[in-house]
């Protein structure tokens, strides 16, 4: 019994210690708030500082006022009178400073707000680009992003708001807790023993709620999801044909209503709870104000005093409630930053390789025995797969959907890196190659290349970004790429905004967004290895023949690689390679595939037949 009851004080305890350590994040966001703007954030101190000092003295200065009028009531004096006026004044005067600091934190505030968001935002975008793919397919940590994302305008500067708030509220109740210790220091420690109680049940339920608001982010990621499928233009076409919007909107709903419901719950208990203690720290007021009316009646203490000490029981009283919600508020702020730190701290591993020229220069590309599993999946993409590609040869790959074509890709351009075997280019590892040195020597274009919200140039000149804005080079590009003639036919041709996001944007069809795609590849002029995964499919049958026989007189010193299944155009290749579950089943030409009467060969026959 006594070690269950231990454990559980020390469980207590330990979530109590959890709780407090958010507190941590306050010291980062006035660091952050600190070397986003000094000026603001000194001006946002010392104002917070005045503030805070100000009720106090404002109290204090009533009591002169009214035992000055007592007085000057009594003698008659006009010297009296003129005591109690300039105190008025003096009040008057403090009352304006306490205006013109609440304006002038509320205006720093504001500065900061916008300052400080745009730092944040600018953190996690930096960090993004630092990631590796395998962050992005990460959900957990994709969620931490977004949720990063999602507020880093407004929480880092409300923690800093709510902890210079705290400090002032603070500091006031110090200077009525000074103006209380001349009446009685029992009176003082009486009120502070009272608040303790209230103070640790905010922290607690502060610690539940961060639990449920982390516990439950693969619900809010959903419904995100919902969100966005439902408000977004890509997803608007299929959403309406399949009349998919009810359903999503009720699981939208039910989504919200089962988190409405947790809540609900702890709302009603943490307001609940906050109500009957802090009920205690009003009945400790009360009992100390019932002990100074009595003092005041016995004339132990002056009728100024008197009304002091009522300001400061009342006005205490609602500073120590904003104190609560301060300390329940800091704490969601800080749980905010405690995800936007753990985002931006992930370690991220640094690409080690510094080679600008590979050992055995004109050797071309090998993949050697290499294997690879996609982290968290049981079943490896690739096993075993060796190849090699001279300069200026052609390689198509073919397999099944999920044979693992995309993902030979992905190992050669070094998105991920091979769980055993290596791929190696001009004799040596992609993985010593200088990573800018060896991505200018790929152009590729993905199944799911970006449709960039931009004009026609700018999508072609992405693909080398050091001559986005270089017109003739995306003429050039354009040509190569069989986009030419299409472009020229827009209204404003290459500098035709794109996609419906802005305004006269055009919108492309399938086929003439992937000759776009194509250009872009052919902006690295100084790629040697071109890489097309399935860049046709959306392509008519005569652009297809026309682009490959282009494709070839224009790349004659290039590799390429070419994933695609229509086999019209795998034929053309030197090599040709058959993918199957991750593994090289059939390599050899054409021809040499079609006499071993293997895979190739029926799949070929099988398409054959289906044009006849
Ligand atoms: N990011 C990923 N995480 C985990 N598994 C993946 C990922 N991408 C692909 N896979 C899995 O790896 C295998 C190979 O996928 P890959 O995309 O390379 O196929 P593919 O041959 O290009 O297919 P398709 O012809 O449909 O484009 C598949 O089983 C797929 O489910």
């Amino acid at each position: 019994m006594r070690n269950s009851q231990r454990n559980r004080l020390r469980q207590r305890w330990q979530s109590l210690r959890q709780s407090l350590s958010m507190y941590q994040y306050c010291g980062r966001a006035i660091a952050l708030v600190w070397t986003t703007n000094r000026a603001l954030t000194i001006a946002l101190m010392v104002l917070t500082l005045v503030a805070g000092l100000l009720p106090g003295a404002i109290a204090y200065v009533g009591k002169l006022i009214v035992d000055g009028v007592v007085l000057a009531a009594r003698s008659g004096l006009a010297s009296d009178r003129w005591h109690t006026l300039t105190y008025l004044g003096i009040e008057a005067g403090l009352i304006a400073l306490q205006a013109g600091c609440k304006q002038g934190l509320a205006l720093c505030q504001s500065l900061l707000r916008a300052l400080l968001g745009h730092k944040v935002n600018v953190l996690i975008l930096e960090k993004a680009l630092t990631l590796n793919i395998s962050h992005f397919e990460d959900s957990e940590f994709y969620d931490k992003m977004a949720r990063a994302r999602r507020e880093a305008s407004s929480r880092p500067l409300s923690l800093v708001g709510r902890t210079f708030s705290l400090v002032q509220d603070t500091l006031s109740l110090i200077t009525y807790g000074g103006l209380l210790l001349h009446f009685s220091p029992w009176a003082v420690l009486v009120l502070m023993v009272a608040a303790v109680p209230a103070f640790i049940a905010e922290t607690r339920f502060a610690g539940e709620a961060f639990r449920l608001f982390r516990w439950r982010a693969p619900e809010t990621r959903q419904q995100n999801y919902l969100e966005w499928l439902l408000s977004n233009d890509t997803a608007a076409m299929e959403v309406k044909l399949y009349q998919l919007g009810p359903m999503l909107l009720r699981r939208y709903r039910d989504i919200f209503r089962h988190l409405y419901g947790e809540d609900r719950d702890l709302t009603i208990r943490r307001g609940l709870w906050s109500y009957f203690l802090g009920l205690l720290s009003t009945l400790a007021f009360y009992a100390a104000y019932v002990w100074i009316v009595w003092e005041a009646i016995a004339g132990a203490i002056s009728l100024g005093d008197l009304t002091m000490y009522l300001v400061v029981f009342r006005q205490g009283q609602s500073t120590f409630a904003s104190v609560l919600s301060a300390i329940g508020g800091m704490y969601e702020d800080s749980l905010y930053l405690s995800n936007l730190y753990e985002y931006l701290e992930q370690p991220i591993t640094k690409p080690i390789g510094h080679a600008t020229r590979g050992l055995l220069p004109g050797d071309g590309l090998r993949f050697e025995k290499v294997s690879f599993c996609y982290p968290g999946s049981t079943e490896p993409a690739l096993k075993d797969v060796s190849l090699h590609l001279k300069p200026g040869q052609k390689l198509a790959i073919v397999g099944e959907n999920g044979s693992g074509k995309t993902t030979l890709i992905k190992l050669l351009t070094r998105l991920y890196t091979p769980d055993s075997g290596r791929v190696v280019l001009d004799g040596l590892d992609v993985r010593e190659w200088d990573q800018d040195a060896l991505q200018q020597r790929i152009g590729v274009i993905f199944q799911n290349f970006v449709r960039y919200q931009f004009t026609v140039g700018e999508n072609i000149g992405a693909g080398d970004v050091a001559f986005m804005e270089d017109e003739p080079r995306w003429q050039d590009a354009a040509e190569k790429g069989t986009a030419q003639p299409f472009i020229e036919a827009l209204p404003d041709s290459y500098h035709t905004q794109l996609g419906r996001w802005f305004k006269s944007g055009r919108e492309l069809s399938g086929g003439q967004w992937q000759k776009i795609a194509l250009s872009r590849a052919f902006m690295r002029t100084k790629a040697d290895i071109l890489v097309l995964d399935e860049p046709t499919s959306a392509m008519d049958a005569e652009a297809e023949v026309r682009i490959f026989d282009h494709f070839r007189a224009m790349t004659k010193q290039q590799m390429a690689i070419l994933i695609s299944h229509r086999f019209s155009t795998v034929r053309m290749a030197d090599q040709i390679m058959v993918l199957q579950a991750g593994k090289v089943v059939e390599q050899g030409t054409h021809d040499e595939l079609l006499r071993s009467s293997g895979r190739y060969a029926q799949l070929f026959a099988l398409q054959a037949a289906g044009y006849r």
